[in-house]
């Protein structure tokens, strides 16, 4: 049916003016990550960095080993990459001056800090060529009735699913991004968790970390809480080059299947990657893993929380990320009641947010 006129109300000029505007911006988006795309191959975080944490545009021209003839569009470059808010600048200096802000500093190469995890690979494989094939794919996906589970944009258009053993058919050198670009974003680094809410950990005498990976975070864990007993579930390609560790257990398995019992098990930025059917089947394992709520069985979930109140900003990016599983894997973000959900439907009787951590919450689940 043809919209009725007399519902839309006539936008004031202004208001078309600043429509226009906005519709440049949000169809032009792509080109602040492609912008981004290019700061990080031309390396110009790591350059400011290495000349002191500010460079001026002359400085930065000659540490990028760029022609000269290249200066003024370097300039128009880091304006945007400035206004976007990935670079700060030194508005009103006599020289104008490109320093690095907490963005920029997460894109230095070589830096060795517990809460430093390099993220050029993450910003590599979502502007990949084969991300935004699709990404571009996204229509003609919606109207393809397809059978359950339905595929995702990205396997209807390559032919493998993402992030699997398959990948590498399609494309080693994405591969080879896309496990460099996971294993960064998922970094969110144990201290940051145990700064926050490390009471989470207090009591706890043994803990799986069900998909720990090389146990990167359990030893922080145990660094800070030494009397727990850490155990890490991965599959056998992962545990097999995992750093041996005197107070590791590693057991190489399939979390599906069975995962080793402690009183708490930890799934840390792992369920996203998984449809809701598939995570009520992780966590009736992880159910059966921990003794009941009275002796302390836990699960410890740490995952994005999608939430409109922690506003415009962080809310975007979440939903960003929700897309991002969308389009490419099967997984999905969820907020609170899509948590609950699943919880009771895996069998448990309750839990707690115990913290919002930026984009990220920590939630306790009871038997
Ligand atoms: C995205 S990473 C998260 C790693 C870690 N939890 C962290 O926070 O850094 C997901 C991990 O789950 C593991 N994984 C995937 N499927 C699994 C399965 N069926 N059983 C056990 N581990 C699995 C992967 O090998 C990978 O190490």
């Amino acid at each position: 049916m043809a919209a009725d006129s007399r519902t839309i109300i006539a936008p004031t000029d202004a208001e078309l003016l600043q429509a226009q505007a906005d519709l440049w911006r949000h169809s032009l988006y792509y080109l602040t990550s492609m912008a981004l795309k290019c700061a990080v191959e031309l390396h110009i975080p790591t350059a400011i960095h290495k000349l002191g944490g500010a460079a001026s545009l002359p400085d930065l021209v000659t540490a990028l080993s760029l022609p000269q003839t290249k200066l003024p569009f370097l300039r128009r470059l880091m304006r945007l990459l400035v206004t976007s808010g990935i670079f700060a600048s030194d508005s009103g200096a006599e020289v104008e001056t490109y320093r690095l802000n907490p963005l920029s500093w997460l894109l230095v190469e070589g830096v060795e800090a517990e809460n430093h995890t390099y993220q050029k690979y993450f910003v590599l494989a979502t502007v990949s060529r084969h991300y935004l094939e699709a990404a571009s794919s996204l229509a003609d996906w919606f109207k393809k009735d397809l059978p359950v589970p339905i595929p995702s944009p990205f396997e209807e258009q390559h032919g493998v699913p993402l992030v699997h053993e398959k990948t590498k058919l399609l494309d080693e050198e994405l591969d080879r991004i896309v496990n460099e670009g996971v294993a960064a974003h998922d970094n969110l680094a144990i201290g940051t968790i145990i700064r926050e809410c490390g009471d989470i950990f207090r009591g706890v005498q043994s803990l799986t970390d069900c998909g720990g990976g090389d146990g990167t975070t359990v030893r922080g864990i145990i660094k800070a809480f030494p009397h727990i007993k850490c155990t890490v579930l991965d599959l056998p390609k992962v545990i097999e080059n995992a750093p041996p560790h005197d107070s590791v257990t590693y057991v190489a398995g399939d979390m599906f299947h069975s995962i080793p019992p402690a009183q708490a098990v930890m799934i840390k930025l792992l369920l996203h990657f998984f449809s809701d059917e598939d995570c009520v089947k992780i966590l009736e394992q992880c159910k059966k893993a921990i003794p009941s709520k009275e002796e302390g069985g836990k699960v410890i979930i740490i995952e994005i929380v999608v939430d409109p109140s922690l506003g415009p900003i962080m809310y975007e990016a979440q939903l960003l990320m929700d897309l991002l599983m969308m389009v490419n894997i099967r997984g999905r973000q969820r907020d609170e009641n899509d948590w609950r959900e699943i919880f009771m439907k895996a069998g448990f009787s309750d839990y707690k947010i115990v913290k919002k951590i930026g984009a990220r919450g920590v939630i306790e689940v009871y038997p």
